[in-house]
This record gives C-alpha cells, sequence and structure tokens, in this order.
C-alpha cells in the first residue's frame, strides 16, 4: 500500500468514442448529432495516403464550423513512424479553433513518444498564443505500448485517456488472427469434452487499467470490427466495464447506443451502490468498519467500490 493516494481520472464522460474518417466529410454532421460524449475525426488509418492534406483540410475547417454541443472533440493524428504527423499537429494548432480539446496519438510505444508530441504542441501553442491547453489520449496497440504502458500513463500532464487498439494491437504482437475485437475462433480451451472461448485481450485490458489507475486516466476499450455482431459488441464492452473500463470506441453508429448502456449504470446498481454506502453510514455511526448488506459483507472497501458507480451516475446526471 503505498501513502500516495489514488488521483480521480478526469470527470467527463467518455462511454463512447464515435469514430469517423477525416476524408468523409459528410459524416462529420451525423457525429455531432450522435448520442457519443467522444467524437474522433480521424488523420490516420482510415485515411489513405494520398487523402492526408484533404482530411486535415476538412477537419480544421468542420472544427471551427460544426456545433459539436457538449462532446468531447478529439482528433486522431498519424503515427509517429510516418511523414504526416508533424504536419497534422501544426497545422491543427495553427489553424484550428480553440474548440478543438484533445489529440489522439496512435502506436505510441513509450514515453519518449508522447514527450516528443507534446514538445511540439507546446511550441505551437506558444507561437499561436492558444490558450486552452489541448490534451492527449493515446492508443496502445503494440508490443512495446503494452511493455511501457505505464512510463506512457505518466509521461505528460496532458494525458487523459489510454484505449487498447485491438487491430494493430494483434498485428504487432503476431496474432494468429484478422479479428477486431471479441473472441477468437481458434483461442479455446476443452473440458469434459466443451469448448468455451476465454477473451483473448484480457491481459492487455487489465495491464491498460492498472497504468490509468495508477496515473488518473481514463481507460477505454478500443474497436470491435463486427459492427452487425451487437451482441458480440456487448459482451465485450460488457467485459471491460467489470474490469474497469469506462467506455468503448464505435466504429459504426449502431454501436453508439450499445456502448451508452453498458457504460452507464443501470438504476438498480446506483440504488444498490447507495444502498451501500447508507449501510456503511450506519456501520460508523455505531463504530464499526463492517457490516451485513443483503447478507454479505460490507466494509470500508465497498465503499470505494460503492463510490466508482455513485460517480459514474452523477456524471450522467442520474
Ligand atoms: C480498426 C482500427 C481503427 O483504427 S478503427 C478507427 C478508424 N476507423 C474509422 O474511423 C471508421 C469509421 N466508420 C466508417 O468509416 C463507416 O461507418 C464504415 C464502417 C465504413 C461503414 O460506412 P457505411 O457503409 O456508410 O455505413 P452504413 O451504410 O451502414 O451507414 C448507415 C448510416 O450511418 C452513417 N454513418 C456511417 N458511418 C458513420 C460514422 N462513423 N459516424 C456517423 N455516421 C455514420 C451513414 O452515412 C448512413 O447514414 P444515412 O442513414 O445514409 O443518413
Ligand atoms: O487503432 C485501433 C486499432 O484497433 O488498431
Ligand atoms: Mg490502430
Amino acid at each position: 500500500m503505498s501513502f500516495r493516494t489514488q488521483p480521480l481520472p478526469p470527470a467527463r464522460l467518455n462511454r463512447c468514442q464515435l469514430f469517423g474518417p477525416g476524408s468523409r466529410e459528410s459524416l462529420f454532421q451525423k457525429m455531432a448529432k450522435s448520442a457519443a460524449d467522444v467524437i474522433n475525426l480521424d488523420l490516420e488509418d482510415s485515411v489513405a495516403p494520398d487523402d492526408k492534406d484533404r482530411a486535415r483540410k476538412n477537419i480544421i475547417q468542420a472544427i471551427g464550423d460544426i456545433d459539436w454541443g457538449d462532446k468531447t472533440l478529439s482528433v486522431r493524428i498519424n503515427g509517429l513512424d510516418t511523414p504526416f504527423w508533424y504536419r497534422d499537429v501544426v497545422d491543427l494548432l495553427e489553424q484550428a479553433g480553440e474548440r478543438l480539446d484533445q489529440i489522439m496519438i496512435p502506436k505510441a510505444g513509450n514515453a519518449s513518444d508522447i514527450y516528443a508530441v507534446d514538445a511540439l504542441v507546446t511550441a505551437v501553442e506558444r507561437a499561436k498564443g492558444r490558450t486552452k491547453r489541448i490534451a492527449f489520449e493515446v492508443i496502445i496497440e503494440s508490443a512495446a505500448g503494452i511493455c511501457h504502458v505505464e512510463e506512457i500513463a505518466a509521461s505528460s500532464p496532458r494525458m487523459q485517456a489510454i484505449s487498447l487498439g485491438a487491430a494493430d494491437f494483434a498485428a504487432s504482437m503476431g496474432m494468429a488472427t484478422t479479428g477486431i475485437g471479441g473472441t477468437q475462433e481458434n483461442y479455446y480451451m476443452i473440458r469434459e469434452g466443451q469448448k468455451y472461448w476465454p477473451d483473448p485481450w484480457h491481459w492487455a485490458q487489465t495491464a491498460i487499467v492498472a497504468a490509468c489507475r495508477t496515473h488518473g486516466l481514463l481507460p477505454v476499450d478500443g474497436p470491435f470490427g463486427d459492427f452487425s455482431d451487437a451482441d458480440g459488441f456487448v459482451a465485450q464492452a460488457r467485459r471491460s466495464a467489470t474490469l474497469g473500463m469506462v467506455g468503448k470506441w464505435a466504429i459504426h453508429p449502431s454501436q453508439v447506443a450499445l456502448a451508452n448502456e453498458v457504460f452507464s449504470p443501470s438504476d438498480a446498481a446506483v440504488t444498490e451502490a447507495r444502498e451501500i454506502l447508507a449501510a456503511m453510514e450506519k456501520a460508523k455511526a455505531e463504530g464499526a468498519g463492517a457490516t451485513v448488506y443483503k447478507g454479505r459483507l460490507v466494509d470500508i472497501a465497498s465503499i470505494k467500490q460503492a463510490e466508482v458507480i455513485v460517480r459514474q451516475a452523477e456524471l450522467i446526471g442520474g
């Protein structure tokens, strides 16, 4: 147990991050009208190399022209292993309006990657006299990234969130699959003749959650590629929520409501959390650190567990 208190993550909703390619400007208005908490306009892998300049221009214009409401507005820049990323940062920070909240850095491999982007962002912010400090979110989607996830989480005061990018992660790890999230056909165990399919993303997810919780960031589950499989999406999202993640990407509008539903605590869960807090208040008044709620033990740790649910409900407005 450390004497340091675990920092709280940013107090904002991040149940669903809706992505759209910067080269498909016809989608932007629809994204703005969606129920997603975070919008990610993409300059990276959904944009062909020859379209990068046009996508950048589209995004810069849309940041100013479209009413994004109270959503967190984020742009995914290109990776540091490409010739595009510095131009993404410079043009966005020089030309986009103050409505831009966040930059998403893909394929981060270590803390120095974040340092490099921070240095460039800081210089342009100062040169242009930008008053709002741009926040960072990062995708862990490589073997190097998952090995260095803790130093990446600690890398900059701009850091707010980390997502797992299942597609690039699988490629970098050499995983024998083309699936993006979910169970994988050949990742199974057999017991008494019955096959069952464990979750191949579990370790990476929990490593991200631990790094984020240590440094007060939001851990987020990334894409689920088969957008016709709503049940598969929900199963993966429920697992992520149970493990401590606060939200999930949507790569199609049909996934937005599913993510919002999973990452909003149910009325029953909120009621139960509030009852546990009340039971513990009563126990405290009686000088006890533990008590019984619905036939099970609750103690001081239960207060912290219940507070996670109540805090999320309060953010949503429940
Ligand atoms: C996997 C690794 C990653 O890096 S994931 C993150 C990067 N990828 C992306 O950003 C891809 C985002 N998604 C898309 O580009 C599209 O949704 C894809 C998957 C190509 C499907 O597009 P499309 O064939 O138009 O879908 P559809 O006909 O089923 O669309 C139905 C209505 O919804 C709209 N729509 C589509 N995509 C979005 C979106 N991302 N945001 C908001 N709206 C979207 C369509 O325009 C269509 O609208 P309408 O009903 O015609 O008015
Ligand atoms: O960028 C996301 C991924 O899954 O790769
Ligand atoms: Mg990726």
